[in-house]
């Protein structure tokens, strides 16, 4: 095998914009989240392999789980698994790849990609920790769809760092912080990830994997639904729409880059119950539909407040270089409770209640759990501690996790330890990633060993 080469993309919390994503007229606060999903690549040619390409790969970490297809133009680039098992975030993440990628002219025919997933995307329970001095992650004796998920996007992530280990056989010169490469995989993975999904969502996991923290506006679901339908039949009309719809269409989406401001930090805690996100959004969907122009007017009560949220963000990042001497006293504040007297703290404290109060009224008026009354209880008792600014069900909330924002000097361990309010809450060990897609180092992930 030559030329290893390893990439890794970020999982995320939508911190404002829930529901409202799925709307183009609205934008969003995505935070991308130092859980990443890994992928190590390898490829060679082998003679005679009746122009077949052959693709396999592993996800040891997941009771060994390992997938072998065939692909060939002959068959459309539909890939064909030897044991007949089924990962339809992977096959439709290398059907298009390779769709996309056909007119190239000599490609290696053997690849083999390890998935590597951080400790975070899945319930850590029976796992076995296996190490080596850069990686960590946890092996479960379960198949993939077998291990509880935390809602951190493991399949956008997954489909967006596959795509690019994928990609980067077509294109020995791929290059991940290029902006030009991060629009490409951006389009293949969003596409495979709702063909993969058979719904059209607002994109918003796929788009923090691949570029980070970000203010996101939705692309126009018609991009991606006006592509045939993907076939043996018709792989010549599906090619020439797909290379339209990745290179050449105007997607009208905003992907930003943002960040929290100096000093804030993100804590996100796992209540370890889960909610279903479809059952959650077509309840919220048909009271909107049945509610104007009440419903209209709650929408956009949240996005005022959600756009104060990514305005006072900036206005804070701005702060920080322009007025030092204020905003360390404004970190002096946050980290103490003197948060009134901080006009901005204020403002950002008080956008986050009015959302939060928003999303009660929907979950009433609507049967749709976002922010249930345990969740309000946990939140309420949370921006009661040291450091701690403002809380919020993420994304489309329900029983799933809880977002806050704080001090960076918080310590949400001791704060919360032995007190009965937070003993459901596992606090998850995260912070905001640095940056979205990224190249590693392959040798990173060689000779992990169990811990003693
Ligand atoms: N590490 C992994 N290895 C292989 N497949 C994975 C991995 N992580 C996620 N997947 C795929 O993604 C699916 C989970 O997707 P989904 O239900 O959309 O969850 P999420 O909300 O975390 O994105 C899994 O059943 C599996 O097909
Ligand atoms: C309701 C939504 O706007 C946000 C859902 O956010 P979550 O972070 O809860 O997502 P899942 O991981 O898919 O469950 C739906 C959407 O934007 O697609």
């Amino acid at each position: 095998m030559k030329g290893v080469r390893a990439f890794s993309a970020p999982g995320k919390a939508l911190l404002a914009g829930g529901y409202l994503v799925l709307d183009p007229k609205y934008e969003s606060f995505v935070v991308a989240l130092s859980a990443r999903m890994h992928a190590v690549v390898s490829s060679t040619t082998v003679p005679d392999n009746d122009n077949k390409l052959i693709i396999n790969v592993k996800s040891s970490q997941f009771n060994n789980n390992e997938w072998n297809y065939s692909v060939s133009k002959d068959q459309g680039y539909d890939p064909i698994e030897r044991d007949g098992k089924s990962n339809p975030f992977i096959e439709f993440t290398i059907s298009n790849v390779c769709n996309y990628f056909s007119d190239n002219e000599s490609f290696d025919n053997k690849i083999t990609i390890e998935i590597f997933s951080d400790a975070e995307y899945h319930s850590k329970e029976n796992s076995l920790i296996m190490s080596n001095n850069y990686m960590s992650f946890p092996f479960h004796k379960k198949n993939i769809q077998d291990v509880p998920k935390t809602g951190l996007g493991s399949s956008a992530g997954l489909v967006t760092v596959l795509t690019t280990a994928l990609s980067s056989v077509f294109l020995k010169d791929l290059d991940v912080s290029s902006i030009k490469y991060q629009h490409t995989i951006h389009n293949l993975a969003q596409i495979a990830h709702c063909q993969a999904q058979g719904k059209i969502g607002s994109g918003f996991d796929v788009a923090a994997a691949t570029y980070g923290s970000i203010i996101y506006r939705r692309f126009l679901p018609e991009i991606i639904s006006q592509l045939p339908e993907l076939s043996v039949d018709n792989f010549e009309r599906y090619h020439n729409a797909l290379k339209d719809v990745v290179d050449t269409c105007n997607w009208k989406m905003i992907a930003s880059p943002t960040n929290l401001p100096k000093g804030f930090k993100l804590i996100m805690g796992d209540v370890n119950t889960g909610s279903e996100t479809v059952k959650l959004v077509q309840k919220v969907k048909k009271w909107y539909a049945n509610n104007q122009p009440h419903s209209l007017d709650v929408y956009n009560c949240i996005d005022e407040n959600n756009m104060k949220i990514i305005q006072l963000c900036k206005t804070l990042d701005s702060l920080s270089k322009t007025d030092t001497v204020y905003y360390s006293q404004l970190l002096e504040g946050l980290y103490n409770g003197y948060t009134d007297d901080f006009k901005e703290l204020k403002e950002f404290k008080h956008a986050f209640l009015t959302i939060r109060k928003n999303f009660r009224l929907i979950s009433k008026e609507s049967g749709a759990d976002i922010e249930p009354s345990i969740q309000t209880e946990l939140l309420d008792n949370c921006i009661q501690i040291k450091g701690v600014l403002a809380g919020v069900v993420p994304g489309a909330g329900g029983f799933d996790a809880i977002s806050l924002i704080a001090s960076e000097n918080t310590d949400i361990e001791s704060e919360t330890s032995g007190l009965t309010a937070f003993s459901n809450v596992s606090w998850m060990k995260l912070k905001q990633a640095e940056c979205g897609l990224m190249e590693e180092d392959p040798q990173h992930y060689i000779g992990l060993r169990a811990a003693h």
